[in-house]
């Protein structure tokens, strides 16, 4: 089966009699697989509705779990103009932002160094000048 379905009309299944999820742009029904599912049908239900890439990732599952997970597809998601950019763009886009104010933010560690030589140069002219009247 190859229709494509948007984000939207993913989402609404998600009961236990009615279950899809998205893994890499393609989506599955997963309602008859729920009793069998060796890691409990509970994380089944929490992805249930929703782009499941990276919970199904993270668990390292078997090619022959990969197997499974394909004859359960039923379509590939819609791409739509208003879908969430993927993590890795997002991640690249705040890295930008903060190399863009590195140089601007903060003091330049020259003119602090400089600030604490100066102060230095005062105490100890202070003290001489001191020393000098007092005869200490
Ligand atoms: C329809 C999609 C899925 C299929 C066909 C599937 C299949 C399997 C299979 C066959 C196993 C046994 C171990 C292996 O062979 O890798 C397994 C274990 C497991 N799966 Fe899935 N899985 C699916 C989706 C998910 C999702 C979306 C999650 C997380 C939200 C998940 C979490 C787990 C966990 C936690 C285990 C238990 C690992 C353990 O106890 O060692 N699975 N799955």
């Amino acid at each position: 089966m190859s229709q494509t379905l948007t984000r939207t009309e993913i989402a609404q299944h998600k009961t236990k009699t009615d279950l899809w999820f998205i893994v890499h742009d393609k989506v599955y029904d997963a309602t008859k697989f729920l009793d069998e599912h060796p890691g409990g049908e509970d994380v089944l239900l929490d992805v249930a509705g929703q782009d499941a890439s990276e919970a199904y990732d993270d668990v390292g599952h078997s090619d022959e779990a990969g197997e499974v997970l394909s004859t359960l597809q039923i379509g590939t998601v819609k791409q739509q103009s208003g879908d969430p950019t993927p993590k890795t763009m997002q991640s690249s886009t705040s890295e930008t932002t903060h190399a863009a104010l590195g140089p601007s933010a903060g003091i330049p560690s020259g003119a602090v160094y400089l600030g604490g030589l100066v102060g230095s140069l005062v105490a100890v002219g202070l003290y001489l000048n001191f020393a000098t009247q007092f005869g200490a």
